[in-house]
């Protein structure tokens, strides 16, 4: 069995953390990121940002691209009011079969769905297969020239989003996304706001953009 990084996160947690506590589960990662080996998680910082929008927005049907070890999965799966439920995905199956331990270790798997693919073949799927109306709630977090084209995907496609649904971007100072901000920001169906932090586990800067999609416009009434 190949012993890699993202490996030796979830033996540190599975030795470490405390079964069925997802808090515990976050916790223990960014302890061993930050002191052992750096790993992309949104960390505790710019977490502390995803846990206040999570909760002020209190969705019910959420999304994530971007699932790695399950780090954010299981912390916002943590926030979630009963019934509310978390579909992530992932098109690494390695870091699939991680997530899914972190996951169920952590004790929300009830709450989270990890679907194993290109975000370009899951995303139009979601309505028919997993049976998702609209979303109230999307974390983006996968590759960063990805964002805008899944942005658009969800919009567009998929009509997944509602008046006050709620997209959340990381990383969008380092590693950045700025055609996504471009969009984003110019794009008059959407209220932006920006959230300075710092990049997991570092001194540098970082930000996260909030989106809150105000609705289609009238063109599409006709
Ligand atoms: O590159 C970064 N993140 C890329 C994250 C990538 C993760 O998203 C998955 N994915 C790709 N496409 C899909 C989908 F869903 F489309 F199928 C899912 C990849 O397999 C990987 O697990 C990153 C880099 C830094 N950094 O400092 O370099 C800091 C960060 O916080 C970062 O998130
Ligand atoms: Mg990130």
């Amino acid at each position: 069995m190949a012993e890699n990084k993202e490996k030796r996160i979830l033996n540190f947690v599975l030795q470490n953390a405390v079964r069925g506590d997802p808090q515990s589960v976050v916790d223990t990662i960014d302890t061993y990121c930050s002191q052992k080996e750096w790993a992309m998680n949104v960390g505790d910082e710019k977490g502390l940002i995803l846990d206040k929008i999570v909760e002020e927005t209190k969705p019910s049907v959420l999304l994530e691209l971007g699932t790695y070890c399950g780090y954010s999965a299981v912390r916002i799966a943590g926030l979630l009011k009963p019934g509310a439920r978390l579909l992530t995905i992932e098109f690494n199956p390695d870091f699939v079969a991680i997530a899914k331990q972190m996951i169920e270790f952590a004790g929300v798997q009830d709450k989270v769905k990890i679907l194993e693919g290109p975000s370009e073949t899951i995303i139009p799927q979601l309505k028919k297969k997993h049976e998702v109306d609209t979303l109230d709630f999307v974390f983006l977090d996968h590759w960063k020239d990805r964002y805008l084209p899944d942005t658009v995907l969800l919009l567009v496609m998929c009509g997944m989003q509602r008046k006050g649904s709620v997209l959340l971007a990381d990383n969008v100072i380092c590693p950045g996304a700025p055609e996504f901000i471009k969009y984003i920001r110019n794009n008059n169906h959407f209220k932006c706001t920006n959230f300075p932090s710092h990049l997991e586990y570092m001194k540098a800067k970082d930000a996260m953009e909030k989106a809150v999609f105000l609705g289609p416009g009238l063109e599409s009434m006709c």
